[in-house]
């Protein structure tokens, strides 16, 4: 038992003194050595241990008291009520399980105001009669830091109440946040700052005696830059240190940085403290009040009667945390009557009446192992951050694009440095920024390779002063190459489910045979069993690109994936060598396949610029053959509805590229029809009038055999128009299962309901073709199963497909 106390204690002290320096650096330095979920679990467990060993419990440990203390810097302010901090939930159990226990302590129901937890820094505002007097921050919770002097610069701190009747004295409580918005251009200007300083610095250098100085040192200045210009990691941060600046101490461009983070600073009131007998009986009423005096309060607060209704607030702020104009980090309840805080009381470090239910961490952090470029489908070299693998907002991330240079020198990150990662639910991840305070010297600057990784051409910007970087070798770019075949394959091109990225690397980049069947994408049509079946290409990790080892020989493994060894019955039969896998039979059956599919998809499997589905479909419609594309003139490309000058010029400047003319000619004579069969030729159809032409036609619900965008474009090819809400002027309504109210209108005005087969035969053959509504059709409408049914006879699937497919 001793031993289980005496290692308890043992681990109590570590926790104790990790969370103090923690606290330290947070609420002094504005820094953090821990995230906030590090922190959070690291308290969490010493309050377990704690709770299991009460001899443990200390007055000082951090699980009694609130953080944060005085610094030097500023005078301190003694608050006239004690400022606490919150207790946390972490999960819609625990919330329930807060608010039942509350309502057992209160002794009755009463009612709870729900609102967002900013994520900011509290602030004391006191103002007698009327006057503010001291802004003071929370410090330890009885005493806390004068910073009156910055206070009555931000947007939102009245000098003096408005109205009139204002009580001897009153605390006002609230939250000093930087918005989301005002943080990116805060981040922007450190930027502009740094870049300043930096030519400050040359020019300094340049001014000495060239006998006396020795050549520029650009990282050592530039780093001197990011220390005194620093991004900011986060908004909490920025505006702690914004509000607890010696702005008087500072000058020239450090000093309009401190004017820039002071002026980005706004307040939120959320709470009072010292007040003889408020006129009002709820805290919801004292915001009311406190707005009526000139104080800004939250727009999103919810008064609600039930703990469903908390749980809907959590819930909603969950899913829209990134629609309100700052971070939040949770959402705070409270009891809404006054007489009930008092009541209910406080523990040493939160009051009772009042809970922060804090949502899951979007920002992880994990090391930057470093920054490698890589060269895409374009040529464009990107360098990108590889990281220590994490798992945040539900996934694991091992990448971030970092887009260019400028954004890499923006983000102020060195290879080595910790970072903070974001992934704000289905957004990309992002790498924020560093946490400089834990640099120990190792790390290093991230310098863009003048030259491609993948061929050694140097780089250079597409067009003058373009930050982005490519690499101009684009006919014979490994990189490039494999990315264009890689691209042929794709779904919105040729969609050869066989051609994929590692295919394309094997058939552009394998390690034998030496010269690879494709050096660019103009050989794919030739490509022949003989050539594939001895390709051999090095097994790669999938996250890190680098060749996987054999487990037991450690050798690097290799892979030849086109071919298979002969069966024992195959053998009998006298076959001998490798036989082609059916890897290979189905690549070379697509790419077959492939040859006579439509037009635009062999448009964009061309990698034009700008021509991807859209503009592809807009030219194969029109001109029917890339005969005819070829043939027309810049003007006649620009006229095209959904091309327009940009596209055509794309258009024209490829077509004028030697190598590009050989990978049509070679398409070609491997059988690529490049043509839209029957088209009756450059712009006819439009000109003609499709079967549609004045008809109107509304597509709702999933439609079988067309996607959404397929079925207007149906419509649209077919001379019609697709209109996306039904009205009077609607002549069809296109309905398939999960249709919504459209189908309810379109019943209400007794327009012509169509089903999938129906709508194939409309916009195929048009409106005559269709047979006429059966009597009593109202039956079936309402009856939706028995409709999709029909439909279902009415057109069986395959008959649309093969048509597709021709
Ligand atoms: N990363 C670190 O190293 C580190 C160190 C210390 C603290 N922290 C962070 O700070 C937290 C603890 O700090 P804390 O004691 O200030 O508690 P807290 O931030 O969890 O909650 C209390 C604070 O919430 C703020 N708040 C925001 N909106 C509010 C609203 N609508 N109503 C009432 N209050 C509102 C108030 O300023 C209040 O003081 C930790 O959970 C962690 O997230 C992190
Ligand atoms: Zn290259």
């Amino acid at each position: 038992m001793t031993t289980t106390l005496d290692a308890a204690n043992d681990r109590a002290q570590q926790l104790r003194e990790q969370i103090e320096r923690a606290r330290d650096a947070y609420y002094q330095q504005d820094a953090q050595v821990l995230s906030d979920a590090e922190y959070d679990a690291l308290v969490h467990e010493l309050e377990a241990l704690e709770q299991e060993h009460a001899e443990l419990q200390t007055q000082d440990s951090p699980t009694q008291t609130v953080g944060g203390g005085v610094s030097a810097l500023f005078d301190p302010v003694v608050h006239a009520e004690r400022m606490l901090s919150l207790d946390n939930v972490f999960s819609i159990d625990e919330l329930r399980e807060w608010a039942a226990k509350t309502v057992a302590s209160a002794g009755r129901e009463g009612a709870w105001l729900c609102e967002l937890k900013i994520d900011g820094l509290a602030i004391a505002l006191r103002y007698e009669h009327g006057v503010l007097v001291t802004a003071a921050t929370r410090g330890d919770g009885r005493v806390g830091e004068d910073v009156t002097e910055n206070a009555l610069r931000v947007a939102g701190i009245p000098r003096e109440l408005s109205g009139s009747g204002h009580p001897a004295i009153v605390e006002v409580r609230g939250e000093v946040f930087i918005p989301s918005a005002a943080f990116e251009r805060l981040n922007a200007l450190q930027e502009r700052l740094r870049a300043r300083q930096l030519e400050l610095s040359r020019e300094r250098w340049a001014a000495r005696p060239e006998a006396s100085r020795g050549p520029f040192d650009e990282e050592a200045q530039l780093a001197s830059a990011l220390r005194r210009f620093p991004a900011f990691a986060n908004p909490r941060n920025a505006a702690s240190g914004g509000l607890r600046q010696q702005l008087d101490k500072k000058s020239g461009l450090e000093r309009e940085a401190g004017d820039a983070r002071v002026a980005a600073l706004r307040l939120y009131v959320h709470g009072i403290g010292a007040w003889q007998d408020p006129p009002v009986a709820s805290q919801s009423e004292v915001y009311g009040l406190l707005a009526e005096w000139g104080l800004p309060t939250s727009p999103y607060l919810r008064v609600v009667d039930e703990v469903d209704g908390v749980v809907d607030f959590v819930e909603r702020y969950g899913r829209e945390r990134h629609s309100v104009e700052h971070e939040i980090d949770g959402v705070v309840v409270k009891v809404d009557e006054l007489a009930l805080h008092d009541e209910l009381g406080a523990t040493s470090r939160a009051p009772r009446w009042a809970i922060a239910y804090k949502y899951p961490p979007e920002e992880v952090r994990t090391r930057l192992l470093d920054i490698v470029v890589s060269v895409g489908r374009t040529g464009r070299a990107t360098p990108f951050a590889v990281m220590e693998p994490v798992r945040v907002a539900g996934s694991v991330v091992r990448q971030a694009t970092l887009h260019n240079q400028d954004v890499v020198v923006a983000k102020g990150v060195l290879i080595g440095d910790t970072v903070v990662l974001r992934k704000a639910g289905d957004v990309i991840p992002e790498v924020l920024g560093p946490v400089a305070e834990l640099r120990d010297g190792s790390e290093r600057a991230f310098v863009m390779p003048t030259h491609c990784p993948n061929c050694g051409t140097e780089l250079r910007p597409m067009k003058e002063g373009d930050v982005d970087l490519r690499c101009p070798n684009a006919r014979s770019c490994p990189a490039q190459v494999r990315g264009r075949v890689e691209h042929v394959g794709s779904r919105g091109a040729l969609d050869v489910e066989a051609l994929g990225e590692v295919t394309a690397a094997a058939l552009t980049q394998p390690e034998v045979p030496e010269t690879p069947p494709l050096d660019t994408e103009a050989g794919l049509f030739e490509l022949t069993i003989e050539q594939l079946i001895p390709i051999r290409v090095v097994v790669r990790d999938g996250e890190t690109g680098e060749p996987k080892r054999d487990a037991k020989t450690d050798e690097i493994a290799h892979r030849t994936p086109f071919q298979r060894n002969p069966s024992a019955a195959e053998r009998k039969q006298g076959l001998e060598g490798p036989q082609p896998s059916k890897q290979a039979l189905t690549l070379l059956a697509e790419l077959e396949r492939a040859k006579t599919t439509d037009l635009w998809r062999q448009l964009v499997s061309l990698s034009i610029r700008h021509v991807g589905p859209v503009a592809a479909r807009a030219l194969a419609d029109w001109f029917g053959s890339l005969e005819a594309i070829e043939a027309a003139s810049r003007e006649e490309l620009a006229e095209v509805e959904g091309v327009g000058p940009i596209i055509a010029d794309a258009v024209i400047d490829w077509l004028a590229v030697d190598w590009h003319r050989e990978i049509l000619q070679r398409w070609r004579a491997a059988g690529v029809r490049f043509a839209t069969p029957d088209h009756p030729g450059p712009g006819a159809a439009a000109a003609a009038g499709g079967v549609l032409a004045g008809i109107t036609v509304v597509a709702t619900g999933s439609l079988e055999g067309y996607t959404r965008e397929e079925a207007q474009e149906a419509i649209i090819r077919a001379g019609g128009k697709a209109a996306s809400s039904v009205s009077k002027k609607t002549d069809f309504v296109a309905a398939g299962p999960g249709a919504g109210s459209k189908l309810g209108k379109a019943e209400a005005l007794g327009l012509r309901i169509l089903d999938a087969g129906e709508f194939h035969v409309l916009v195929t053959e048009g409106a005559g073709a269709l047979a006429l509504p059966e009597e009593g059709g109202d039956a079936e409408a309402s009856d939706p199963e028995g409709a999709d049914a029909a439909a279902a006879d009415a057109a069986p699937t395959t008959s649309t497909t093969d048509e597709k497919d021709e």
